[in-house]
């Protein structure tokens, strides 16, 4: 049966879901694809459920940092329990986010969405027309092509872990491999993480990412550089990754933590004159693809800026704009920063820099023993501070420490709003806060 409509989203996550509302509020007659879980990775497999378990994380190393100064037994995790709380954020989010469209106006099918043509797509037995699409179908996580691959789990699994086990293995050390370290770390498994070259989390400041590392590895995980796995195997009690040479090692659970995969696949894009590499869909400054009626946003795109929730959002703002008429001009993004939720956490926004130069000047500030950070005895604050020579402004910034998840939206308001040091020095700040230290850390 074909349906027709003004615009067609594909995918219900942060992106399409936004887009799909607004476009509908906005008098469009839209309507929404779904193959999977509505709401998309965020509420249901990504930052959502992730940081439901960061927050025992944060709960045990609070209270073990507390060891002999107030406080004097360490909790145990326990998982299943974890587990069913993280549930009670997570089983309401698909028919929720379904009847939200709903209620917008928006119509929904739920199937695998390909193009026929530049102006049709096939949905189980629908087909459905619209002069305009927004693809927002995202990205799924990559799985390395080696012998025993069959054994990889994903984040999707460890997400929904109904028992920890005693070892479990990252293969992998990006953001997803750091932040479930710490979760299973805190829950009592001995972690390994395994990264093919020295440069884990290489967006990231390479001295804090090495401190990081330190901190984990004084808690018990295990990282294992420049090791390439090319096998695994099952034993009768689990798992044994191998590589080309001596490497082997022994492992109840095997998660590939390599990255994500745009779902470019699945689309039919060629039938629509839709163009992608490797990355995702590649599209111009007002995020059309190489078909202009068709646009792309969120994880599928081929970008320089990181793939991240609310640059899922942002993008999705301007294409509403821009598909209403009320924005003309191309898409410019602000400064990103960028998080892992780790243990401590580390926090990135604007320019990185090894070193001052003739341009910007590096100021690194050791801040364990500052009242904010020692009160709760943290092992480690350490903050990285970047400003223009000529202007003195704030252009950049980096935290590792366990508030650095709120700290570095401070610097972020900053350097956005290009406020200097003096003026940072006029501010009463409610104390001893966070905030606080700001005039201190940049003045
Ligand atoms: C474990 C994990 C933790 C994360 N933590 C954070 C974090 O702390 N902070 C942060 O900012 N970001 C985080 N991210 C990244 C963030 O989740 C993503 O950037 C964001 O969710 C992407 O949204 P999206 O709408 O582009 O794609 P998605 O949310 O993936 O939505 C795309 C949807 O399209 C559907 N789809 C795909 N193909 C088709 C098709 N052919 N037909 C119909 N439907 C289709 C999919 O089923 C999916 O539901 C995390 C990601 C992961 C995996
Ligand atoms: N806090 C957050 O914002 C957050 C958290 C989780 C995920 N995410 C998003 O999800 C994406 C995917 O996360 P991810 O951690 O899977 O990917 P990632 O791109 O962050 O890291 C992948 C890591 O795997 C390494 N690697 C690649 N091939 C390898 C191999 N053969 N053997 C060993 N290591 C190998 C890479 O060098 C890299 O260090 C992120 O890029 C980010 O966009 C964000």
């Amino acid at each position: 049966m074909e349906k027709e409509f003004d615009i067609i989203v594909i995918g219900s996550g942060v992106s399409g879901m936004g887009t799909a509302s607004s476009l509908a509020s906005a008098g469009k007659q839209v309507a929404i694809i779904e193959e999977d879980l509505w709401g998309g990775t965020c509420p249901n497999r990504g930052c959502d459920p992730k940081k439901v378990l960061v927050s025992a994380v944060e709960a045990k190393d609070h209270i073990q940092q507390l060891q002999g100064k107030g406080i004097n037994t360490v909790p145990k995790v326990n998982w299943p329990e974890l587990m069913a709380f993280k549930e009670t954020f997570t089983s309401p989010v698909p028919k929720r986010s379904k009847e939200s469209l709903e209620s917008a106006g928006v119509k929904t099918f739920t199937g695998k969405a390909e193009f026929i043509d530049e102006h049709r797509l096939k949905v189980n037995e629908n087909e459905l027309k619209a002069e305009q699409f927004v693809i927002a179908a995202g990205a799924r996580p990559s799985i390395l092509d080696i012998e025993g691959k069959e054994h990889f789990l994903t984040s999707n699994d460890f997400l929904s872990l109904p028992e920890m086990p005693e070892t479990i293995t990252l293969v992998g050390g990006g953001y997803i491999a750091f932040e479930f370290a710490a979760i299973a770390n805190a829950a009592g498994a001995k972690v390994h993480v395994i990264q093919h070259n020295d440069r884990p989390l290489k967006a990231f400041d390479r001295e804090l990412v090495d401190l990081l590392m330190e901190q984990l590895k004084s808690k018990g995980v295990t990282f294992h550089l420049n090791i390439e796995v090319s096998k695994i195997e099952k034993t009768s009690i689990g798992y044994s990754l191998m590589d080309d040479s001596n490497f082997q090692l022994n492992t109840d659970l095997v998660f590939c933590t390599t990255g994500r995969i745009p779902n470019t696949d699945v689309l039919k894009l060629e039938n629509a004159g839709v163009e992608y590499d490797k990355k995702g869909i590649t599209v111009n400054e007002f995020l059309q693809t190489s078909n202009p009626a068709i646009f792309a946003i969120g994880d599928i795109l081929s970008k320089s800026q990181p793939k991240l929730t609310p640059v899922c959002s942002y993008e999705a703002s301007y294409v509403v704009s821009y598909l209403t008429r009320k924005e003309t001009a191309s898409i410019s993004y602000p400064s990103i920063p960028t998080m892992v939720f780790s243990g401590p956490k580390l926090a990135q926004i604007g320019v990185v820099i090894d070193e001052s130069n003739d341009d910007y000047e590096l100021s690194t500030i050791d801040a364990t023993k500052w009242f904010s950070y020692h009160r709760t005895n943290e092992p480690i604050s350490k903050v990285k501070v970047i400003t223009d020579k000529r202007t003195g402004l704030l252009v950049g910034a980096a935290c590792l420490n366990n508030e650095a998840d709120e700290l570095i939206n401070y610097f972020s308001q900053l350097i956005e709003k290009k406020v200097s040091g003096s003026e940072v020095a006029k501010h009463i700040f409610a104390y001893p806060t966070i905030a606080s230290d700001l005039s201190s850390l940049y003045s």
